[in-house]
């Protein structure tokens, strides 16, 4: 065992024996490449918090954002689906393409946008509707009105999102009155029945008890099967258990970026040694 993978163990306690039981990693080289982010800057008025920043997130894998607080993570996410654009005096530089299309040219839907992008965010959001209604609203939003399909499409995202059978009774009841584990993966449930190709989640489980936490994991497992996932996490355990790339963001700046197994037992930066091991953050 390395001095990395020592210390690592003995800060945070991350498991690193699945990463060593793990076949040849995944190198980025061999994947076929949904989001291509090229010498991206960032800045809100006169500040600049994204610095040159250029990576590529792989299709249909797990791409975990890590990194101290206020390094660019949710920044930089809510890029992917041009949420920046919200905010007043901020503005983009650079290229973001998805599937080869830059997002940022003049002729692009952001209303489309949003809906092959879809978010999550740190805090459940369910509309004060009924659970039901939740899932069906985007559905309705994108011109979808026939009952059946409807019913259908609501019954496949519950079941994607691992929720069905704990709903299926009480899918006229409001989403309010779910544990919030359960209103996450409806959110969630809400985000695929418009069938994004990209999710991206901004800290998911912050709010969750552990056993909700788990259950948000696994559901990010299997939900790459079909979708690529890009999330933010402060929980580096997190980070190692569900992502196949991890990036560490340092005020504004890319550190590294790789595969994950690689990046937590054989960092090749300083700096991000120095943040795994617990040395700062
Ligand atoms: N709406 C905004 N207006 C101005 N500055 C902002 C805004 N949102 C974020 N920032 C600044 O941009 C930098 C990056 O913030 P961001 O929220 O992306 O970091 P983060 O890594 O996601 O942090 P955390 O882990 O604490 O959520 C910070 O300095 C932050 O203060």
């Amino acid at each position: 065992m390395t001095s990395v993978q020592t210390k690592t163990q003995l800060s945070h306690g991350i498991d690193i024996s699945s990463m060593e039981r793990s076949q040849t990693p995944t190198r980025i080289e061999d994947e076929s490449i949904a989001i291509e982010v090229d010498a991206l800057n960032l800045y809100y008025g006169q500040k600049r918090a994204l610095h040159n920043v250029s990576m590529k997130i792989p299709h249909k894998k797990v791409t975990a954002f890590i990194g101290p607080s206020g390094c660019g993570k949710s920044t930089l996410l809510r890029c992917f689906n041009r949420m920046n654009d919200l905010i007043d005096g901020c503005h983009v530089e650079g290229g973001l393409r998805l599937d080869g299309k830059n997002i940022y040219d003049r002729d692009v839907d952001i209303a489309m946008l949003r809906r092959r992008v879809g978010m999550v965010f740190q805090k459940a959001n369910p509309f004060p509707k009924s659970i039901y209604e939740n899932v069906a609203y985007g559905l309705r939003l994108a011109g979808i009105n026939k009952k059946r399909v409807i019913d259908e499409t609501v019954e496949w995202a519950l079941k994607g999102a691992a929720l069905w059978d704990e709903v299926k009774d009480r899918l006229d009841d409001s989403a309010l009155g779910l544990s919030g584990g359960q209103q996450q993966r409806l959110v969630i449930a809400r985000a695929i029945a418009i069938q994004p190709d990209v999710i991206l989640l901004d800290e998911p489980c912050s709010a969750l008890d552990p056993i909700s936490t788990l259950k948000v994991e696994e559901l990010i497992t299997e939900l790459k099967n079909n979708y690529t996932i890009v999330i933010v996490t402060h929980n580096m355990q997190q980070a190692a258990r569900v992502s196949d790339y991890t990036a560490f963001m340092y005020v504004g700046d890319l550190i590294e970026f790789g595969n994950t197994d690689q990046l937590f037992t054989k960092p090749t930066k300083k700096q991000t040694e120095d943040y795994i091991t617990g040395r700062y953050g």
